[in-house]
């Protein structure tokens, strides 16, 4: 019998559908597992920006976390927005109750055009109670700033941020590229709690169709791991994943337009020119 591997993500809905929930649920469905969701809170939001946000209730929460966890095989998970400090409490006491294992947490702050997915009060509900549940952290640069306070201008400084989100609790760290300075490369540098760290390189590409890409990636890892990948091998999937997404652009909407979630599937592994993902030990 065919045995799909189940995944949750515990995110907001993006009315524009270019990240959140929706584009967790396209990328776990592009990548062969299923899908469920819990609803965080609902934005107002396009291509031009996030227009309202409305948090749902912790009770709202709690029971779309135990309807999920009373009748599936969760084998990954990742958060997203989570908005509060209740929320956040909330989702950790599950992932605790139901002991949900292989937890990517991508701890969205800021989107893209300014607005504040997650109250500044509880970015240290977010270090003290979820954090030490990861398996794997994935700031962007921002966001891996605002957890150590430390400001990161280079490898140096990347790795001291790095080693700071560690001693938080989690088993390993993804401190992404998307918002370094390099215009030529993004990397995204993993450090383990074992010591050992890995980049993952790839070509930017000029584009402003990158809304969502975090959430795209840290579902494609959530994917991966599902279907029983081990960490290192599950991010390498990752950036190839939004390398296809982000080099075969929709051009949809006015301002930062969606990735394209299908270009991964449709034009195949294509190791060479802008998708070859070089990888240094
Ligand atoms: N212009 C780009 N070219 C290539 N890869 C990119 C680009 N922008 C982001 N990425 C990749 O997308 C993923 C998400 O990174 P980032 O944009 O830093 O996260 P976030 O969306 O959370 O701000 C990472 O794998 C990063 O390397
Ligand atoms: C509902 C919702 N969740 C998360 C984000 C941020 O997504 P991210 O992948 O970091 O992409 P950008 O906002 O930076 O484009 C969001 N906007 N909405």
């Amino acid at each position: 019998m065919k045995k799909t591997p189940e995944t949750l993500t515990i995110a907001g809905s993006d009315s524009g559908g270019g990240a959140g929930i929706q584009a967790d649920l396209k990328t776990f469905q592009e990548l062969g597992v299923y899908g469920t969701s819990v609803i965080t809170a609902v934005t107002a939001q396009n291509t031009t920006g996030v227009s309202a946000i409305y948090p749902m209730t912790i009770q709202a929460v709690q029971k779309q976390l135990e309807a999920v966890g009373n009748d599936f095989n969760i084998a990954a998970l990742k958060t997203g927005m989570l908005f509060n400090p209740g929320i956040i409490n909330e989702t950790a006491r599950t992932i605790k109750q139901f002991g949900w294992e292989n937890l990517v947490v991508d701890p969205v702050m800021i989107a893209k055009g300014g607005a504040h997915l997650l109250q500044q009060e509880a970015i240290e509900a977010l270090k003290v109670y979820l954090l030490p549940l990861a398996l794997v952290v994935t700031p962007n640069i921002p966001e891996a700033e605002m957890l150590t306070g430390i400001t990161i201008l280079d490898d140096v400084s990347r790795r001291h941020a790095a080693k700071e989100i560690l001693s938080l609790g989690a088993k390993a760290v993804v401190i992404k590229g998307g918002h370094g300075t390099d215009p030529n490369h993004s990397e995204d540098y993993l450090l383990q709690s074992t010591g050992e760290s890995i980049v993952y390189r790839s070509a930017r590409i000029s584009t402003n169709q990158t809304h969502g890409t975090g959430c795209t990636f840290a579902a494609a890892v959530t994917a991966e791991l599902a279907k029983g990948k081990c960490l290192q091998e599950a991010l390498f999937v990752a950036k190839q994943f939004i390398q296809a997404a982000l080099s075969d652009p929709l051009n949809i909407g006015a301002g930062h337009g969606p990735t394209n979630h299908a270009a991964y599937r449709e034009r195949g592994l294509e190791e060479q020119g802008v998708n070859k993902i070089e990888v240094f030990y």
